[in-house]
């Protein structure tokens, strides 16, 4: 059996994507809509206090296309709180008048693949700052699943330990070289969700994410091994841009 590759494991991760059913929001009287809104900017009150407190992190984006309007990514220190707040939102005016699209569970994950340091790497500031993130408020943000392929020539999991540390030293290779132009949130969902990681990126130049997964899909790590689920990308959110899109 070839080697487990061990994990690092940080905050719980829900990426809850929703689509509004304008013809709702349209019916509801300018009181009721106002209200809504109130409601919403309270919870995105709430969710900055936590993440100034460091007790969790989130990311507020529209998302462009059919796939969904728009996203709301949390980071939490347990899955349970995830369900709080996914319950809040569910009990909320707003999304009485939103459709789920996607969702996606998952939880912040490093691999030992290219060394883990000398001590408990949780106490380590650099870990932790990663998997602990406060996720930016770039420009755009990018979302898809993807899986590492188990076909019977190419099984990722069969391969020797020695040999994925090389093509995960290849990836990180090219990886850096977005540095400072793309941050790259990476989620494992194996047991939690319908593919084996969440891949979340930010970057102020949305091309900068084509550049990225177009080059990747060249190195053997993605070329060889790689699979990948919808792709949804989309604009940063705030208080008065959310307020600009429900204008009707
Ligand atoms: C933005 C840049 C960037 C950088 C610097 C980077 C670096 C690294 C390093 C150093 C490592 C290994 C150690 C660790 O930290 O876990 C990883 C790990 C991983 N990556 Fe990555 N990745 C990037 C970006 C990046 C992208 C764009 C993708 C999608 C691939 C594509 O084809 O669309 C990706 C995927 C992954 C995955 C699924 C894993 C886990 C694989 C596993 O088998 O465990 N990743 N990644």
């Amino acid at each position: 059996m070839a080697e487990a590759a061990e994990t690092l494991d940080g905050w719980y991760c829900l990426h809850d994507f929703r689509t509004v059913d304008w013809s709702l929001w349209k019916a509801l009287s300018d009181h009721e809509k106002e209200e809504a809104i109130q409601e919403f900017n309270s919870f995105l009150t709430q969710w900055e206090l936590i993440e100034q407190n460091r007790e969790g992190s989130y990311a507020f984006y529209s998302i462009l296309g059919q796939k969904a309007d728009f996203v709301i990514m949390s980071l939490r220190p347990t899955m349970d709180e995830l369900n709080e707040l996914e319950t809040a939102f569910n009990k909320s005016k707003l999304a009485e008048v939103t459709v789920p699209a996607y969702s996606y569970v998952s939880v912040v994950e490093l691999s030992n693949y290219l060394g883990s340091g000398e001590g408990d790497p949780y106490a380590h500031p650099r870990v932790r700052a990663r998997l602990y993130p406060v996720l930016p408020k770039t420009g755009y943000f990018c979302f898809y699943p993807m899986d590492k392929k188990r076909d019977q020539s190419d099984n990722w999991y069969m391969l020797p330990m020695e040999n994925r540390r090389e093509l995960m030293k290849s990836h990180g290779l090219i990886g850096r070289r977005y540095a400072g132009k793309i941050t790259q949130i990476i989620t494992g969902s194996v047991g939690f969700d319908d593919w084996e990681w969440g891949v979340t990126l930010f970057a102020d130049d949305a091309l900068q994410f084509k550049k990225i997964v177009y080059e990747m899909r060249f190195d053997e790590a993605s070329a060889r091994f790689g699979e990948f689920g919808p792709f949804y990308v989309g604009s940063l959110l705030d208080e008065e841009k959310f307020m600009k899109m429900l204008a009707v």
